[in-house]
């Protein structure tokens, strides 16, 4: 038996939710290119869980099913107060807050299909409220309620200011929900579903995922982006200050992937809204740095970058504050965790691998006087 470090090239399971094939990403063969230009982020989430585009009716209901669902249990709300003030990482309140939510869901442990699907609505619905509420709440503001008139990526910004978000900022958001929504077994959607191949409920599954994406090896790379174009502040410093991060062998935020080898066809579109976005809020530096950073990174080694490196002056253009970035990936990712949970669930078998032994050989029970 020989260990493959990270699991790289193993073909752990069959899925028809999305594909990675040379380089090219499709949702259940939709090339994301055509998503992105054209699908609202409710299309997308249909998509996932129905492997086929909703018609009108079927993507109106979905909608209303949405609406319906996105109200938090006033518990939530009264668990973030009780939480210590500027020290909980926004990702960190949401895994608790949906472990809490299970708590108050009759259906938790129901595990037929439909009562799965159900779940699955009010978990997609209840994020965005669950991460916006927070961020309110820690900042002493009253959460803003959902609105049913709104559409997904506007009612988030919504409840996220308590202002109508402009036509530009709904389209830039709503597109950046499309592009982050699923992609084939990443490590948090592997760790979902984990999770429910024991059979363990969808709450178990989610809160796990949330875990996963959290690291800055995963998720937690689009707020490190931030954070190092932060440090490097201005255009002239990137050069020097990349130099000295490669020479010293360490790791550029945003770069890199362990499937993608020309590129993450995402980032493109997430360069190209970093374009407009930045300009318009008048602070194009943002994208200036960033377009250096990548001539830099690679010119020196083949790492192109991933979907996290732009959309960290996105969501800084669209005023959000950094440490929601990872939170919103994970608003929008919920949906492909679901859809593999729920693809899990219809056709389960364990999944429990096999490690290689490295530890020492058959040793016997000393008693402890006899140590030294
Ligand atoms: C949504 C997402 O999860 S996208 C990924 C988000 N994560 C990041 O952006 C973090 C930075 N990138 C990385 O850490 C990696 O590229 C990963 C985690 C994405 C992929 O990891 P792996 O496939 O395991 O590659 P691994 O980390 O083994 O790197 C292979 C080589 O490339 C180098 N490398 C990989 N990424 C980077 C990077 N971002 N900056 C500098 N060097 C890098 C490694 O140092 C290593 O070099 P070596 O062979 O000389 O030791
Ligand atoms: O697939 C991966 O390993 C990471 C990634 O890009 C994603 O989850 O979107």
């Amino acid at each position: 038996m020989t260990a493959t470090k990270g699991l790289e090239g193993i073909v752990a399971t069959t899925s028809s939710v999305s594909s990675i094939i040379d380089d090219t990403l499709t949702y259940a063969g939709f090339n994301i290119d055509d998503l992105a230009e054209n699908a609202s982020f409710e299309e997308v989430v249909y998509l996932l869980w129905h492997r086929k585009l909703p018609n009108k009716g079927e993507l109106v209901q979905l909608k209303q099913q949405l609406a319906e669902n996105a109200s938090l249990p006033q518990e939530i709300l009264e668990h973030f107060k009780t939480y210590p003030i500027g020290k909980v990482h926004p990702m960190a309140a949401l895994r608790s807050a949906i472990s809490l939510l299970g708590l108050y869901d009759e259906e938790a442990d129901v595990m037929d299909e439909e009562a799965n699907y159900r779940k699955a609505i009010r978990l997609q619905a209840k994020l965005p409220t669950i991460v916006t509420a927070f961020s309110r709440v820690r900042k002493g503001l009253e959460p803003v309620a959902p609105r049913t008139d709104l559409s997904f990526a506007g009612n988030f910004l919504y409840m996220l200011s308590g202002n109508e978000p402009s036509d530009i900022a709904e389209e830039a958001f709503n597109k950046a929900l499309v592009l982050h929504a699923d992609h084939e077994l990443n490590a948090s959607t592997f760790t979902a579903r984990v999770c429910v191949a024991t059979l363990s409920d969808v709450y178990s599954g989610v809160t796990a995922a949330i875990g996963a994406l959290k690291g800055p090896l995963h998720g937690g790379a689009n707020e490190a982006v931030m954070k190092m174009l932060s440090e490097i502040s201005e255009v002239d410093n990137v050069e020097s200050y990349i130099k000295t991060k490669l020479s010293n062998k360490e790791k550029i935020m945003g770069f890199g992937h362990r499937v993608y080898r020309q590129g993450d066809p995402r980032a493109k579109h997430l360069k190209a809204m970093s374009k407009k976005l930045t300009s318009l809020t008048g602070e194009p530096k943002w994208y200036e740095m960033s377009t250096k950073i990548e001539e830099i990174v690679t010119s020196e080694k083949p790492l192109p970058p991933n979907v996290d490196f732009y959309s960290a002056s996105v969501y800084h253009s669209l005023g959000i504050d950094h440490d929601l970035f990872t939170p919103i990936f994970a608003i929008s990712r919920v949906s492909g965790w679901l859809a593999h949970i729920l693809e899990q669930y219809e056709n389960n078998r364990l999944i429990r691998p096999r490690a290689e032994y490295t530890g020492p050989g058959m040793q016997k029970y000393i008693p402890i006087e006899q140590r030294g």
